[in-house]
Order: structure tokens, then sequence, then C-alpha cells
């Protein structure tokens, strides 16, 4: 049994749940604690009381800490990418890479905590001297996804720690295992008891009682967009701070004169490696006349050679979707697609079991063609290898297509022009935009975000992280 972390101790839950590997439903990766109510009640007690003084630890403290871990777990990345494959379902190289994200990101962030700083300002008043500072905000509540599961947790965890916060840390339910191991791997590196608080369950019970105890200063959030609006309600109804990173529905776009090899490419990676399952995946593409019909022809041609199976066989290029109920949504929108009259061009079917007869969660990419823009293949999203295409008549088209979403967090497009590549990175209304390179697959050294429903709140990520895990401080002197 895999306990909780509280207060310092390896806790037992009030309940568990079985850890189950979405490519062979017979294999139980383990049995993971749960936690009550009063369990998160616990936690954030500890948190609270571990605070003042982590929030007075000097940055070498905190950067030997963050440092230590992000060597282990860059150490460890054959290891614990196995442990990710096995829960989540990417394939093992994703895996792997997801890992050596999370080790970097500790190791930027211990480099953080030795950068903090303030600004000396010139007063209006004669002889008085005016200092602004950054404060941690104290106690803060990490809600993560089941889609990252040790990038997300990672990119939560380690600004909260470099810029002194004391953390709870909620994962989603399905993916216990590579957050049990994060959270050992940060406590052995020496944290003191209290500052980081592992406690595992459903968000319906362990997310909301963090949600609702007035002790957690900050919430920052990761998942879907009916989530995000539970979060932002509670955090509002008691005027703590929040962030929230949600939904996307981003648009690639490929111009006549892009290179085929590149936009195909782009696509491809962008709409169905990691089984779809990123809310930067490129969901729509939107292609100009000109190119359209090689485009396709180009893409189903890559579909045919993807191999769907087992995440930690060699030579799989899509792993399974996460869980029956997210590939019964998946299927879903694939039935909505086709009675909304576009073509089920490539893929769309379900398999019970793998090549070597294991069952799981196999879904073939599917590719819709002939789809418009009121389709709601192509408003919501469906987080699955679900790619739909929109012909355009032009660059303007092609942009206004783009941007008619009630989502913005990543945009790209395929293009050998740099007028069209500069106006595009100028009026593409998202939060990232990428030009010949897939909208998937960020640096972890630079701010995270997106605009309109896909986030609210200040960004992740980089620098910019210290927005959300600090407060700001103005202090005057009379000299
Ligand atoms: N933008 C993104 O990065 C992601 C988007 N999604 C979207 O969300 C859909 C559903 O995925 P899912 O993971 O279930 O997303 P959710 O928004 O339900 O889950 C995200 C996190 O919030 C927790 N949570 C759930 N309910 C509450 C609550 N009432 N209070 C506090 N926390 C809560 C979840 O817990 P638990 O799951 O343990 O119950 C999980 O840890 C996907 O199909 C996809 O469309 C999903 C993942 C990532
Ligand atoms: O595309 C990436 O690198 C990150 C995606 C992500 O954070 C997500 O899907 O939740």
């Amino acid at each position: 049994m895999f306990k909780q972390l509280i207060n310092g101790e390896w806790v037992a839950g009030a309940s568990s749940s079985r850890n189950i590997n979405p490519s062979d439903t017979r294999d139980v990766i383990g049995e993971y604690a749960q936690a009550d109510a009063v369990q998160v009640a616990d936690a954030i007690a500890a948190a609270s009381a571990a605070a003042p003084a982590w929030g007075l630890t000097t940055p070498q403290q905190r950067f030997d800490i963050l440092d230590a871990a992000g060597s282990e777990i860059l150490a460890r990345r054959a290891e614990l990418g196995e442990l990710l494959a096995r829960e989540e379902g990417k394939t093992l190289p994703e895996a792997v890479g997801e890992v050596m994200r999370a080790g970097n990101i500790f190791k930027f962030f211990a480099g953080e905590a030795l950068r903090q700083g303030g600004e000396a300002v010139a007063s209006v008043r004669p002889g008085v001297g005016v200092e602004v500072t950054r404060e941690p905000l104290g106690v803060v509540g990490l809600i993560t996804p089941w889609n990252f599961p040790i990038a997300i947790p990672a990119w939560k965890i380690a600004p909260a720690l470099a810029h002194g916060n004391a953390v709870v840390f909620k994962p989603a339910e399905l993916v216990p295992g590579s957050a049990w191991a994060l959270a050992d791997i940060l406590h052995r590196a020496g944290l003191p008891r209290g500052v980081l608080n592992l406690v595992m369950g459903r968000g319906a019970v362990v997310g909301q009682a963090m949600l609702d105890d007035a002790r957690v200063h900050g919430i920052s959030f990761t998942g879907s967009v009916t989530t995000g609006r539970r979060v932002a309600e509670a955090c509002v109804g008691r005027l703590a701070k929040f962030q929230l990173e949600m939904g996307g529905k981003n648009p690639f776009i490929v111009l006549d004169d892009a290179d085929l090899d590149v936009a195909v490419t782009c696509a491809v990676n962008s709409g169905f490696f990691s089984t779809g399952q990123r809310c930067t995946a490129s969901s729509r593409v939107i292609v100009t006349d000109g190119i359209h019909d090689r485009f396709v022809a180009a893409v189903i041609e890559r579909m045919r050679s993807l191999k769907v199976g087992d995440a930690r066989k060699a030579g799989t290029d899509i792993g399974p979707v996460v869980d029956e109920r997210q590939l019964a949504q998946d299927l879903g929108y694939i039935e909505i697609g086709k009675a909304e009259g576009a073509t089920l061009a490539a893929g769309g079917e379900a398999m019970a079991h793998n090549a070597d007869g294991a069952p799981g969660f196999y879904l073939q990419p599917a590719l819709f063609t002939d789809t418009t823009p009121a389709m709601r293949i192509n408003r919501e999203e469906v987080f699955g290898p679900v790619v739909s295409v929109q012909r355009a008549r032009g660059y303007e088209e092609a942009l206004a297509l783009a941007n008619d979403t009630p989502f913005g967090l990543a945009s790209g497009i395929a293009t050998t022009s740099l007028k069209h590549a500069t106006h595009f990175k100028r009026h593409a209304q998202a939060g990232m935009t990428m030009v010949n390179l897939p909208t998937a697959g960020v640096d972890y050294h630079v701010p995270f975000g997106g605009r309109k429903a896909s986030s609210y709140g200040p960004r992740e990520q980089g620098r910019h992280a210290a927005e959300f895990f600090t407060t700001i401080k103005t202090c005057y002197t009379q000299g």
C-alpha cells in the first residue's frame, strides 16, 4: 500500500484505490491510499504550521533541496518513465521525456530560489526610501490532472517551494504512482515536516476540501473547464488567490506555401501523439485550398504507419487512451462528428486488445475532413486522438477560423512566408504560438498558459511563476 505524506509521516488512507495500467487492464500497478476530508484538514494544518519557518529559510537551503530532487529525478528517468507510461499510457520515450522535463523544472526553480530580489524605488517624498519585495503566499493547494502525471505536479510544486510556500498536493486519482514517487523524492531530499503534503483521492472529496478551507491561501489548478469554474467560484467566495489552466481547441494552420513534410509532421505530432491527451494538442487543422488535398492524403499516409499499442513496447507510436470513461468520450465525439456530416477520412476504431492480446483502451487515431466551424468537433475539447480538418480560401480566412473558438491556449502555422508567420504571431488569439513546430511540447523555462476559456490568472512556469506563488510588499522608510 502506498501511503500519503502528511506532516512528514507516511499515513494510511481512509480508503484506497487500485492504479490500473491502461495498456493492459489486468496489470495492477499498486494500491494507493485515499484521503477523507479529515485527513485533508490534517495536511492543511501541517502545512500551516510549517509555512512560516519555510518562508524564512535561506535561498541556499531551498536551492539544495530542489536541486537534489531534480538530480534524483533525472538519474531515475528510465524507471520513473516506465512507471509513468504504465499508469498513464503515453509511450515510453514520451514518458521518459516528461520525467526529464520534471527534473529540469526542479533544477530551474532551484536557481530561481537564488535569484529572488526586489526593487529599491525613489520615493516622491524627500528622505523616504521605498522597497518592493515578494513574500510567499503561505499555504498553497495544488490540484493536477492525469495527462502529465509528473511534469504538471513538478511545475506547480517546484515554484511553490522555491518561493517559500508550504504545499498540499492532490494528484489526479488515475495517476497516483508518479505523484507518490515525486513526494518520496522531495521528502528524502530534506524538506522539513509539513512543507509538502501529499493527499490522494477523488477530486470531489480531497480537492473540494482544499477549495473550501480558509487556511489555503492559493489554489493552482490544471484540468477541465467544468472543474476550473468550480475552483474559481470557491476561491472567489472566500477571496483566495487562484490560477487555472484548462482546455484547448488549438488550431494549426497549413498554408499553400508550407513545406508539406513539416506540415504533416507537426499536425500528426500535435494531433495524435500522447494519444491526443494534451491541452496543447491541435485538434483543428485549417488548410488552404491549394495544398488541402495533398496535405490530407499525406496525413492519411503517415497515419497508416502509426502503431497503436502497449505504451511500454518498443515501436509503439500511440499508447492507449487513459481509461474507459475517456475512451467513451472520444468515441462519443467520433459519432457526433459523423452525425454532423463530417467525413471520417481515416481511423476512429476502438480496439479492445492490443497486438499481443492484452486488454486495454485502444483507439486508432481519427481524421475528419469536410468539417465546418460550427460543428461540435470543432468547438469542444475531445481530449483524444481526434483531429478535424477545415478548408480555407487563404491566409485571412484561415486566421479568422483559427481565432473562432472559445479557447485560446496554443496555436500554430506551417508556412515559408515570413510575412504570414509574423502576422500570425501578432494576431493569433492564444497564449502560445508556434511557427513550423507542433503546438504541443513546450519548453520548461518560459511562461505557459493561454487566454479566453483556456486559462485564468497569472502564467505558470519560468520566471513568471513568481506572479502566482508570491505576494508583493511595498515598504516605506523615513531615513
Ligand atoms: N487542460 C488540461 O491540461 C486538461 C484537460 N482535461 C479535460 O478535462 C476532462 C476530464 O478530465 P479530468 O482529469 O477528469 O478533469 P478534472 O477537471 O475533473 O480533473 C482535474 C483535477 O481536478 C480534480 N477535481 C475534480 N473535481 C474536483 C472538485 N470538485 N474540486 C477540486 N478538484 C476536483 C481531479 O480529481 P480526480 O480526477 O482525482 O477526481 C483532478 O485532480 C478531459 O476529458 C479533458 O477534456 C483533463 C486533463 C488535463
Ligand atoms: O504540450 C506540452 O508540452 C504541455 C501540455 C500540457 O501541459 C497539458 O496537456 O496539460
